[in-house]
């Protein structure tokens, strides 16, 4: 079923549960120590088990597993291996664990020690980790701040490719046949529209992040008019017209007139159209830019 290397097989009886970490895309994550000597000096790792065995979910999730074998980018989670259960009667997906769980979470903890240069370090480290996944023709669909993971103070990595999909060699964007549970707020509006997804839809997400970076990844602070996440028909028809109208996300009030770039709050996104390094346009605008900023 997998391009099997050693190191990449975990055998069942070593992973011991600890607990649930999060439940998305058709699996619940669990943390668990991978402990062969059962003297807990084994990694703790972050395992996705396919929960139903419908067979397009069965697909997704080996469409996941292929996926993420192949990405290595020091701002997207590292694949670790598989591990199939007894009589392989179901897969487990085995991810490096960070620990301080998705930027929501950390935002809501440790808001008071986040200054502007370290919201400009994650954006950074997310367009990068964007960038190389654009350089591999994969679209992930589904970014958003939920699916942002903190490593440590001064790292973030984009996880979650279970909606990711390669963009076809002759073509410039992939059509989804069925809508699923669509995260409308971050979507494009042709993904709204035409369920169109592209490395520009994947840049219009990007933008919804930076939106929800600057603003502490705190809902309350959103604008009336999209204040519920509800992912009705109607919402997206809402929103669509909305969008329609020229309507877009006003840079987040809290955010510093240093950062709050006058033509538009995506304009860190073009930069990423253009392959312009963000710190470049940081230095010029004479943001003081984090140290840790290559
Ligand atoms: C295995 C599922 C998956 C699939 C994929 O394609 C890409 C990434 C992941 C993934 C998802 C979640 C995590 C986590 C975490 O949730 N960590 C934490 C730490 C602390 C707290 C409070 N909550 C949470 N760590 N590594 C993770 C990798």
């Amino acid at each position: 079923m997998f391009k099997k290397q050693q190191q990449d097989v975990f055998e069942e009886r070593y992973l011991r549960f600890i607990s649930i970490l999060g439940k998305g895309n058709f699996g619940s994550v669990e943390l668990c120590r991978y402990d062969p000597w059962g003297d807990n000096t084994g990694d703790l790792v972050a395992v996705k088990e396919l929960q139903s065995n419908k067979q397009a979910t069965v697909t997704d999730f080996q469409r996941e597993i292929q996926t993420i074998s192949s990405l290595h980018c020091d701002y997207i989670v590292k694949y670790k291996g598989i591990c199939y259960s007894t009589g392989r009667l179901s897969t487990k997906l085995v991810m490096e664990y960070l620990p301080y769980g998705s930027l929501i979470g950390y935002m809501e903890k440790h808001r008071q020690n986040v200054c502007t240069r370290r919201l400009l370090l994650f954006a950074s480290q997310i367009c990068k980790g964007m960038e190389y996944l654009q350089s591999m023709r994969y679209v992930h669909r589904d970014l958003a701040a939920r699916n942002i993971l903190v490593a440590s103070d001064t790292l973030v990595k984009i996880a979650d490719f279970g909606l990711t999909k390669i963009i076809p060699v002759d073509k410039e964007y992939y059509r989804v046949t069925q809508p699923g549970e669509s995260p409308v707020f971050w979507y494009a509006p042709e993904s709204i529209s035409e369920l169109k997804f592209s490395h520009k839809s994947d840049i219009w997400s990007f933008g919804i992040v930076l939106h929800e970076l600057f603003s502490y990844c705190d809902i309350s602070r959103n604008p009336k008019r999209v204040r519920s996440y509800v992912q009705s028909p109607s919402m997206a028809i809402h929103l669509l017209n909305l969008l329609k109208d020229n309507w877009r996300l006003p840079a987040p009030s809290q955010c510093p007139p240093k950062v709050k770039i006058k033509t538009d709050f995506y304009l860190i996104a073009f930069l990423w159209i253009n392959q312009i390094e963000l710190s470049s346009i940081v230095q010029r605008k004479q943001v003081h830019a984090p140290r840790m900023l290559p």
